[in-house]
């Protein structure tokens, strides 16, 4: 006899045919249904690690508006042979944690959606030169990664070039300490591998900086095309997608081309100084009920932070984010 406990409201309904047995509510388990791990997601198509078998599915129709994106862990029925042409389908997706999101269309006043799911790691990769580092960039993903629970690491490339930027990167961030891990073309990538082992690893960054180029010499075979292989004609490819691509020595790395930045519209003001602790600490001082924002006056921040501190470009960069996140509280 089944209980009730045997029952699970997530899964999905089954519904039945016209002439069926009546529709009930709750329905049972896909007990045969098997574990998967998302990699990517390509037009309604959901390529999904079965085992050692990469699986082409489907969403099933019954899991209704509930999005499925990379990373997420799911349950699978159907054909699981992961043979060409056959489909199998998601019957459930776990609880996720660690998501990240971004914006729909690429524009801060759009709606935001869920860009991976389960992820450990966020991983900014940044060249020191030839695209210059931007902080303000590097800033905004270390709130989305510490707003998300995920932790940090800079990925700075392109140290070949630059004899001094290692240093200044540390010292613009000595008070956040995130882990901060180097290349160059002449030397094995190993302290970038070490970080990433047995992780979920989302990996961001600009064009140019490097990060195809890393990619290939972590996951040998991945073939992220890099701006080399593109000048003899292999062409751009334009996707906004995420994929997950497997490392040699265990976990993933999810590389997330044209994404250029991350949803903080659903940051609060409170939550994105927790990511400036240098500020947060200033503010210990600032008048009760300060919104640190540059015009109420009288905010700590001004007061002891002047131009030639060096902790003036965090403040700015918080300033705008500060600045986005109200207009979005005040929005909603
Ligand atoms: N000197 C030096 N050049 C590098 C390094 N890493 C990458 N490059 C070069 O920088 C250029 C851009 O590298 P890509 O890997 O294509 O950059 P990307 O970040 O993937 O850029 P998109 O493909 O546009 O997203 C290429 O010509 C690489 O050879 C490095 O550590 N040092
Ligand atoms: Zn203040």
């Amino acid at each position: 006899m089944r209980t009730r406990k045997d029952w699970d409201e997530e899964d999905v309904r089954v519904r039945p045919g016209k002439r069926s047995r009546p529709r009930t509510k709750i329905r049972p388990k896909h007990e045969d249904a098997v574990d998967g791990f998302v990699m990517a997601v390509d037009r309604g198509r959901y390529t999904c690690r079965v085992e050692d078998r990469d699986v082409t599915a489907m969403r099933a129709r019954e899991l209704g508006r509930r999005g499925v994106v990379v990373g997420d862990h799911v349950k699978l029925v159907g054909d699981l042979t992961g043979k060409k042409d056959t489909l199998a389908r998601i019957v459930k997706v776990q609880p996720r944690r660690g998501q990240l999101r971004r914006y729909a269309d690429d524009d801060a006043t759009s709606a935001e959606r869920i860009l991976v799911a389960n992820v450990d790691q966020l991983v900014v990769v940044s060249s020191l030169v030839d695209p210059p580092l931007r902080y303000g960039f590097i800033d905004r993903c270390l709130v989305a990664a510490l707003d998300a629970g995920v932790q940090p690491v800079l990925s700075l490339t392109k140290c070949d070039l630059d004899s001094e930027g290692v240093a200044a990167v540390e010292a613009y961030y000595a008070d956040l300490n995130p882990i901060i891990v180097t290349s160059r073309p002449e030397e094995p990538v190993d302290s970038v591998r070490d970080v990433l082992r047995d992780k979920v690893s989302v990996l961001i960054g600009h064009s140019g900086v490097g990060k195809s180029t890393l990619v290939n010499r972590l996951v040998p075979g991945a073939d992220r095309t890099t701006a080399a292989v593109r000048t003899i004609g292999k062409g751009s490819h334009t996707s906004t997608s995420a994929v997950a691509l497997e490392l040699p020595a265990g976990g993933w790395v999810i590389d997330t081309p044209g994404v250029r930045s991350f949803g903080l519209a659903h940051v609060t003001a409170d939550s994105l100084i927790e990511a400036f602790p240098e500020l947060m600490e200033v503010a210990e001082d600032c008048p009760r009920g300060c919104v640190h924002t540059l015009e109420v006056g009288e905010c700590a921040l001004d007061e002891d932070i002047g131009p030639d501190d060096s902790r003036r470009g965090r403040l700015e960069s918080y300033r705008r984010m500060l600045a986005s996140v109200s207009a979005a509280e005040t929005r909603y």
